[in-house]
């Protein structure tokens, strides 16, 4: 089942039972580890070194992730790692995936996880912080598995943001900041490709109890009112 978020305190023991941060983690992530790794090339780290606090940030199209995920920046200092935003980088730079991202982006389908969770995993090995918060990811079964393999990490919990599919539509069609996937045709494939292959990942932590939907009517404010206690509750039991 779903865990609706909202102010009651149901939610928060489920929270405070989970695993406390493992401070060798971020020890262990700065000396090695004897193992090899597909991505050695990135670094020389092993991804399993990274694993800190990872918060998974999942939703339709035009859900709302970004705009929630830049207030959960300003108030909680994650690091905000939107697999979206670092696709977009990577075609545009010189890299040999560069069309290959670009067409997959504009048929609205999902992108070869070996190449996102690079993406990911190279920005997690950069960044001083611990707590991660990965926004449009995974957005599928092969997502999901992939970054455990690779990484060797679960998330601590997971944030849905529900959207009924006509607000999506409208959002997305209003957004004007020249995405190449906003437009009527590539949404409709978004969305189908979201019920098809992302829906079962939202699935898949409901019934590990780690999932926390958010009902993503309303405005910014409100809708942050319900993930703040999210948030509030993991800060507690971290300390
Ligand atoms: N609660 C809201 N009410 C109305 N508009 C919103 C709301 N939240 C975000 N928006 C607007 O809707 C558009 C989509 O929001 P946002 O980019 O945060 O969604 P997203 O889930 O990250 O989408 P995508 O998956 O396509 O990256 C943006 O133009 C944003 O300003
Ligand atoms: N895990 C992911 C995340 C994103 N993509 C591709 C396909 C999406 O339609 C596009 C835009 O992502 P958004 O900014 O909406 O989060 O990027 C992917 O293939 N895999
Ligand atoms: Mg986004």
């Amino acid at each position: 089942m779903w865990k609706l978020a909202t102010k009651s305190s149901r939610f928060l023991p489920l929270l405070l039972q989970l695993p406390k941060h493992d401070a060798s983690l971020s020890q262990r992530f700065t000396t090695g580890f004897p193992f090899h790794s597909p991505f050695q090339e990135t670094g020389g780290i092993s991804p399993k070194q990274v694993a800190t606090v990872i918060t998974f940030v999942l939703g339709g199209p035009g859900s709302g992730k970004g705009t929630q995920c830049a207030k959960i920046v300003e108030t909680f200092g994650y690091k905000h790692l939107s697999a979206g935003d670092l696709l977009r980088r990577e075609m545009s730079s010189d890299s040999k995936y560069g069309s290959m991202i670009l067409n997959t982006i504009k048929e609205g389908k999902i992108v070869p996880s070996e190449v996102t969770v690079k993406l990911i995993l190279r920005e997690m090995k950069s960044s001083d912080n611990r707590k991660f918060l990965i926004d449009g990811f995974p957005r599928s079964e092969e997502n999901r598995i992939a970054f455990e393999q690779i990484i060797g990490a679960e998330p601590r919990f997971v944030l849905f943001f529900d959207c009924p599919e006509e607000e999506m539509v409208k959002r997305v069609l209003s957004r004007n900041e020249g995405r190449v996937d906003d437009n009527i045709d590539t949404m409709r494939n978004r969305l189908k490709v979201f019920e098809a292959l992302n829906l079962p990942v939202i699935d898949y932590y409901a019934k590990k109890g780690k999932l926390y939907r958010i009902n993503a009517v309303g405005t910014a404010d409100e809708i942050f009112k319900q993930v703040r206690p999210v948030f509030e509750a993991c800060e507690l039991e971290a300390k």
